[in-house]
């Protein structure tokens, strides 16, 4: 798949000195849906501002269809919609000339059947002759969307789409941004969101103190991020792992202790008749220790912030 947006080793410090971005490289593949995925502060929207040419990179390069962002400003910018996080609409305006508008600042002659196209792709039609103040919550977001794609981008950014909305509208927007992809768009998203990323992702990035930590297909991402391991130690560590033990799933540790991994999000984790079997071993029991993925762990930081459960004590 060719890459629609790519950049390379993206610097941004702020005045003052403090550096939101330390070092950002990133292929974005034409016609997939990348999650960036990381808490308040990471560095999500100044990634997509640079990208988008609203900030200066400090250092590094940003290329949006081969067009440099700097050097090609306008033929770069013209591929970009960009849905920002919060609605900054003209309430009195009405919807098509909000939207209409928004294509002219591109410099593109209008063009109303590209208008009625996007508007009724985001089921906008309708309210097409409303003014702004008329809209509910989720139709603002909407236009804000058929805005970013009235002149017709390749690559749509949405900061933090579904910021503060309730469940139902996040799954509209969900629909809407696969109706999207399927029309040909390539998107990337910002969100707190493990669910969102899961939900619509093809790809997951996640990003934290300016950096990207990991980028990875979604698919691969969710099978090991299930995986955890329980570490069973005993009064008295083992050399070996008894044989009414055997099982793919159990190994020994250095320690003696037995290590177990399983599936979170299986039916039955096996973890009940593993501890009924050690019983009948006539084995004792020190402590249980779960530990998660170094995936997980990184995930369940971010994302929880200082809620790391990683001791199951008592357990037994
Ligand atoms: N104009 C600015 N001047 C100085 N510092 C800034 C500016 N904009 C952002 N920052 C800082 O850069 C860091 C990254 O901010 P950014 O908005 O990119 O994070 P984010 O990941 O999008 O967060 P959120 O999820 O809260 O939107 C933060 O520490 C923020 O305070």
């Amino acid at each position: 798949m060719r890459n629609i947006v790519e950049i390379k080793d993206l610097k941004k410090s702020y005045k003052g000195g403090f550096q939101a971005l330390k070092g950002v490289t990133l292929d974005i593949r034409e016609g997939e849906i990348l999650a960036l995925l990381g808490p308040n502060g990471a560095g999500k929207t100044t990634l997509i501002s640079t990208i988008c040419g609203i900030t200066t990179a400090s250092s590094g390069s940003v290329a949006v269809g081969g067009h440099d962002i700097t050097s090609d400003y306008r033929a770069a910018r013209s591929m970009i919609g960009l849905v920002p996080q919060e609605i900054n609409l003209e309430p009195f305006e009405r919807v098509i000339n909000t939207v209409r508008f928004s294509r002219g600042l591109f410099g593109k002659a209008g063009d109303d059947g590209t208008i009625e196209k996007v508007l009724r792709q985001l089921s906008l039609w309708d309210k097409k002759d409303n003014q702004i103040r008329e809209l509910s919550g989720g139709m603002k977001r909407r236009v804000l969307i058929a805005k970013a794609l009235s002149h017709d981008p390749r690559v749509l950014f949405l900061d933090e789409p579904t910021a503060g909305v309730d469940v139902e509208l996040r799954k509209d927007m969900w629909e809407i941004v696969a109706g999207l992809k399927a029309a040909g768009v390539t998107i990337i998203l910002t969100t707190h969101y493990i669910e969102e990323a899961e939900a619509i992702a093809d790809r997951v990035g996640v990003i934290a103190k300016g950096e990207l930590m990991l980028v990875e297909d979604k698919d691969k991402l969710m099978a090991r991020m299930g995986q955890k391991e329980l570490e069973v130690q005993l009064s008295t560590p083992l050399t070996e792992v008894p044989a009414a033990l055997q099982s793919d799933a159990l190994r020994l540790s250095d320690e003696g202790a037995l290590i177990y991994t399983y599936d979170t999000r299986a039916e039955r984790t096996g973890i009940t008749s593993l501890l009924a079997a050690i019983a009948q071993e006539g084995l004792t029991l020190r402590d249980l220790v779960t530990r998660q993925s170094s995936l997980e762990e990184i995930f369940v930081n971010l994302v929880h912030e200082g809620d790391t459960p990683t001791h199951a004590e008592g357990a037994a």
